[in-house]
């Protein structure tokens, strides 16, 4: 069992720069959290602050209830799984697998019994007498995990640590963790800038920007309703379509007229504009690409929300294609079915799904409606 409490927790560095500003955060038992946002938007911090590798400057963090922000790392009962590996060059995988169960005095016969249920587990059994220079990437992560599991710590810290793989290696170890994840019942927190890897492998994601949590959620909820501008443009490939629309509200239905064109609103939504005040006003229109379709039957079931355009760019993925285009000088895509006749230049329709349309404020730039 192992929970995890972060109140209000800041990190001011030496210089002054505020890299963490108030970060909220209960982790439940066998919960994995990942953390996800651009570079120097304080993951690691966050997560070095946890393992006691950086001094927490304020606020209060807590294991199963009880406060660990002066605990030293290696009285946390926490792995840290980084994304060099750290193996020892000189060692085997045994003793590098060993090596933390040496320092702390555990009986020989236990340890080798733990590292060999983790090598099974990591099907490492067979290279236990190799040295890391002999092993292949992938292999040399799974040591590196080895080492973690065989402590059996209450909280698995894991920072990038896909990032040195290549991408065939990387979408194996993927699965590899998730499945670990299951077998061990642990608690992980995982640091990622790849939303693919943060939307697979997460029970939460946290995101985050500038030191700030910008949203807490499941994955799909996250897909589903971001609760701003920033969550609605990060979470998704490709990324949201975004552009501005002025809002008029007739009765109980609201239109958003941007560049030519003019959508209605799904009743729910429509509301929600209203009750805003938003009428006349300009708002923000978030519209997925796969939200935007061409084939008849979207342009005969959403009549009401249908553009016109020019194919400025063609991306073959397999069984879709991404066709670009501009309104006005705003450049977006859609993500259509690849047996589309369209092709660049071509002149289309396309429809937006109009339940799957956001709005958001444009000078608060949160969600007014999913
Ligand atoms: N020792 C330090 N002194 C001052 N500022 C620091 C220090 N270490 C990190 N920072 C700053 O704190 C911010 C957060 O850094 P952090 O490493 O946590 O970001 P990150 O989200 O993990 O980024 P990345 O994805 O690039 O690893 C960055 O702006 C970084 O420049």
């Amino acid at each position: 069992m192992a929970s995890l409490s972060l109140k209000h927790i800041r990190k001011v560095y030496p210089n002054g720069f505020e890299a963490v500003k108030d970060f909220n955060l209960e982790v439940e038992d066998k919960e994995f959290i990942i953390f996800v946002g651009p570079s120097g938007c304080g993951k690691s911090t966050t997560l070095r602050m946890i393992a006691g590798l950086e001094e927490i400057s304020g606020g209060e963090f807590s294991i199963d209830g009880k406060i660990m922000n002066d605990v030293e790392p290696k009285d946390r009962d926490i792995a840290m799984v980084f994304q060099n590996y750290a193996l020892y060059p000189h060692m085997t995988v045994f003793d590098n697998m060993a090596f933390g169960l040496k320092l702390r005095k555990v009986p020989k016969a236990e340890i080798k019994q733990k590292v060999e249920e983790a090598a099974k587990i990591l099907d490492l059994d067979k290279l236990l007498d190799r040295k890391p220079k002999a092993l292949s990437g992938g292999q040399r992560q799974r040591v590196a995990m080895g080492r973690a599991i065989v402590r059996n710590p209450k909280v698995f810290l894991m920072d990038e640590p896909l990032s040195n793989l290549d991408a065939k290696l990387r979408v194996q170890m993927r699965s590899e963790i998730s499945a670990l994840h299951q077998r061990l019942g642990a608690t992980i927190i995982y640091v990622t800038h790849d939303q693919t890897e943060a939307m697979t492998l997460g029970t939460r994601i946290v995101v985050l920007k500038d030191g700030d949590i910008m949203q807490v959620d499941s994955p799909i909820k996250l897909y589903n309703e971001p609760q701003n501008l920033f969550v609605a443009g990060f979470i998704g490939s490709p990324q949201m379509n975004f552009i501005d629309a002025t809002c008029k509200i007739e009765g109980d239905k609201a239109t958003l007229a941007f560049d030519k064109f003019t959508v209605t609103l799904p009743p729910a939504k429509s509301k929600k504009l209203a009750d805003g005040g938003y009428n006349g006003k300009t708002v923000v229109l978030g519209i997925r690409p796969d939200d935007l379709g061409d084939s008849p039957i979207e342009l005969e079931t959403h009549k009401d929300s249908t553009i016109e355009t020019d194919v400025t760019g063609y991306e073959l993925l397999g069984s879709e294609v991404i066709l670009y285009f501009k309104l006005g000088d705003v450049n977006m895509c859609a993500k259509v079915d690849s047996r589309t006749p369209a092709r660049l230049g071509d002149h289309i329709k396309l429809a937006m799904d109009s339940q799957k349309i956001h709005v958001f404020d444009k000078e608060t730039e949160l969600t007014i409606t999913n």
